[in-house]
């Protein structure tokens, strides 16, 4: 079952991509190469057909993790049950979508599967999802399930409503064997790029989305998106009266913020529209801090960037990793480079950017970036 939010959440898409690059060969081994966590395994497809029950046509529930195809995924892999471990996840999500995409069909072809991502991987950016998005729609394209896009004309294109849908059910299933208990809205905004409302399983875009400038900063601290999204779970079930009321303001931060939003897309953007935002930042990451997402590296992020005018908070489940900063039109360029060079001083990587980017997509090689062309180019 889908864990629904029952409170607003916003989420915005970063124009920072994950490539996949699928090759079918005729070696009968599945072979997966994930550069960043340095992990390239293969196995026989012989071996991968016998974690198949008799009838194929039981797996390919999208709507259900099987939990029988999941314990007989962590017996291959080696791992325990509540593995945190980032290469065992990443393969038991990709098998977990290989083989209940193409146990339907019955044969299980013998291919590549080759992921680089721009994201960095655990640090808060929404990685998993991405990678998950990118699985499912490179599987179900590869099993004829959706349709295969690309034209001699095109270079890129996106698939239509019904495809989109069907890729962000399996790719909450590659979350939920990643995160344990995810809500499904990083899935939802990778799928579909722009700036997303969820509430209680409901998707909608937001028709018309500001250009908002950000700087981006990863504190490089570790954390865990499990453990910390387990840890506020705890919280609540621990204090109700206390983080209930917390929920419910985090809930009004978002429909302040969708509102000033929309207002900012239908007028001209003021500097109160900018104030606005930037007090409800401040006001969302003291509710973070209250829930035990923060960390001290986060908080010094705060202190840096606030001591240059600007407001930061913390992004994905927090507990380290990265934090955005808004930038105001006004804001200075040599404020934007002083910002940065604090922010480094602190051992953080740092970079300017902008919200809002295209989902998932379907590209011929010539247009994949020339830099992910290179490194899927080596496997
Ligand atoms: N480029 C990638 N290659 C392989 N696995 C990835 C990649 N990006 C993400 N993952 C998987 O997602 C996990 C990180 O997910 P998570 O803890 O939710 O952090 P986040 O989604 O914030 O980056 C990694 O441990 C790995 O299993
Ligand atoms: C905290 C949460 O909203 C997003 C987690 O994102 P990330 O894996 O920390 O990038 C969890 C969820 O919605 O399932
Ligand atoms: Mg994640």
């Amino acid at each position: 079952m889908r864990r629904p939010l029952t409170r607003v959440a916003l989420a915005v898409s970063l124009n920072l991509r994950t490539y996949l690059r699928l090759q079918a060969t005729s070696t009968s081994k599945v072979c997966i190469n994930l550069p960043n966590i340095n992990t390239f395994l293969s196995w026989d497809v012989t071996k991968l057909k016998q974690l198949l029950p008799d009838s194929g046509a039981e797996l390919g529930n999208v709507n259900e993790l099987d939990a029988e195809l999941v314990r007989r995924l962590r017996d291959l892999v080696g791992v325990s049950n509540g593995t945190l471990d980032t290469r065992s996840m990443a393969i038991l999500a990709f098998l977990y979508i290989y083989l209940s995409v193409f146990a339907g069909s019955g044969e299980l072809p013998s291919l590549t599967v080759s992921v680089w991502s721009e994201l960095p991987t655990g640090a808060g950016l929404g990685s998993s999802a991405a990678y998950s998005v990118c699985l499912a729609a490179a599987l179900l394209s590869a099993s004829g399930t959706i349709p295969s896009l690309l034209s001699d004309q095109e270079s890129t294109a996106r698939w239509g409503e019904v495809e989109m849908e069907l890729i962000n059910r399996w790719a909450f299933q590659g979350e939920r064997i990643i995160h344990g208990n995810p809500s499904g809205v990083d899935n939802a905004v990778g799928t579909w790029g722009g700036i997303l409302r969820y509430h209680s399983g409901k998707i909608t875009p937001l028709n018309r989305v500001p250009m908002l400038r950000i700087l981006l900063t990863n504190t490089k601290v570790p954390r865990s998106t499990k453990v910390l999204v387990a840890g506020v779970k705890d919280k609540m079930n621990k204090f109700p009266s206390i983080i209930n009321p917390v929920l419910e303001s985090v809930n009004a931060v978002s429909c302040t913020c969708e509102q000033t939003l929309s207002e900012m897309t239908n007028d001209t953007p003021t500097p109160e529209h900018y104030n606005i935002l930037e007090e409800l930042i401040d006001i969302n990451q003291h509710h973070l801090n209250v829930m035990g997402v923060g960390h001290p590296a986060l908080d010094t992020l705060c202190r840096v960037t606030l001591a240059r005018g600007l407001h930061s908070k913390l992004t994905g489940a927090g507990g380290g990793g990265c934090g955005i900063t808004l930038l105001r039109p006004e804001t200075e360029c040599s404020v934007i480079q002083n910002t940065i060079q604090d922010l480094r001083d602190c051992g953080y990587d740092c970079w300017e950017t902008s919200v809002g980017a295209e989902g998932v997509q379907q590209h011929s090689p010539l247009a994949f970036k020339e830099e992910a062309l290179e490194v899927l180019a080596r496997y």
